[in-house]
């Protein structure tokens, strides 16, 4: 977008039905409309990563369904992210399914030409395996960024089958690569049973701080917000949320569920604590839809698009550097 046009926002679902036409997250124009924006949201169909029921790579286009539904103004963050900032829908990186060290490299690679064109991300997956090509290619452009890893898992294990890329596995291989900032590194919504406690020790060996679900639960999510917020600083942030990190019945659609997670109301909730947060980037993986029921799954992931999207639009509006 030049400085001197307006974004082109939705469209009008007042005069369109919003159940018309291809669908684009949240009716966006298509990024080769409108020439370059400042948030791209890009689907990557990958899910060859994954260790159990697979799926996800029909979740960019799960989501993009649902969003249908999303109107443009946010009163939960008080901004209208469309009009705030050229938001559209660059359509899907075509990772090769067959050769994942390929689609790893194909991922980057597309990620980085996005960046170039001063674009921030919000990527739709596909597994967990393309958070670490995405993160290579932000920490390029930023150096170390922060993390803060919405799942129920940690995906810090070292490999699966002799594979050390997976869905299990891309955090690990971040911290290796150094290009998270190891001083700013949180889960958030873990739980369930691990291999062992050494899992626990080498994710804490490798910098991460843990709350987890139960820990939303007791303390609730102003206070989770705020020591967030005070670990992650000024520092350029990157935002990685696994769907599963909701309770099974807020996302049944997904490969990996497990009990006892977060309502889709306190992931929003914290998210929207988080909106004065440098936010470089953002992912949301893991919709799996062939187990969704009514969308429940890829309803909850858009209303989440939505926020870490407007998260970003505010900043852009602000003057905040990509
Ligand atoms: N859903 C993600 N990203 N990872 C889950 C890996 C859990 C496992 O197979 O042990
Ligand atoms: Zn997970
Ligand atoms: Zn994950």
């Amino acid at each position: 977008m030049s400085s001197t046009d307006s974004p082109r926002g939705p469209v009008d679902s007042s005069r369109i039905p919003r159940y018309a036409g291809p669908a684009t997250f949240a009716r966006l124009p298509r990024l080769d409309e409108v020439g370059s924006a400042d948030v791209a949201v890009v689907g990557v169909p990958f899910d060859s990563g994954v260790s159990y029921r697979p799926g996800a790579r029909f979740g960019g286009n799960a989501i993009r369904e649902a969003s249908r539904l999303l109107r443009p103004y946010n009163p939960a963050q008080d901004a209208s992210p469309f009009a705030l900032a050229q938001v559209a829908d660059a359509g899907d990186i075509a990772a090769n399914p067959f050769d994942i060290h390929e689609a790893v490299e194909t991922v980057e690679a597309a990620a980085d030409d996005l960046l170039a064109t001063g674009a921030r991300l919000m990527t739709l997956g596909g597994d967990h395996t393309i958070a670490l090509p995405l993160l290579r290619s932000v920490a390029k452009k930023h150096g170390p960024v922060a993390l803060l890893h919405f799942d129920a898992h940690l995906d810090t294990w070292d490999t699966y089958f002799g594979a050390e890329y997976t869905h299990g596995t891309p955090f690990r291989r971040a911290v290796e690569e150094g290009v998270l900032d190891t001083e700013a590194l949180s889960h958030v919504g873990t739980r369930g049973p691990l291999y062992g406690k050494k899992d626990l020790t080498d994710d804490a060996k490798m910098g991460f701080g843990i709350v987890t679900s139960a820990d939303v639960m007791r303390r609730g999510v102003d206070e989770i917000a705020d020591q967030l917020r005070q670990r992650i600083g000024d520092r350029p942030l990157y935002i990685s949320i696994d769907i599963d990190v909701l309770d099974p019945a807020h996302a049944p659609g997904t490969g990996t569920p497990e009990a006892g997670g977060l309502t889709s109301r306190e992931l929003l909730e914290i998210l929207r604590g988080l909106s004065s947060c440098h936010l470089v980037s953002a992912d949301l993986v893991e919709v799996a839809p062939a187990y969704d029921h009514a969308e429940i799954t890829s309803v909850a992931a858009s209303h989440t698009a939505y926020e870490l999207t407007t998260i970003m639009a505010r900043q852009i509006a602000g003057g905040r550097s990509a």
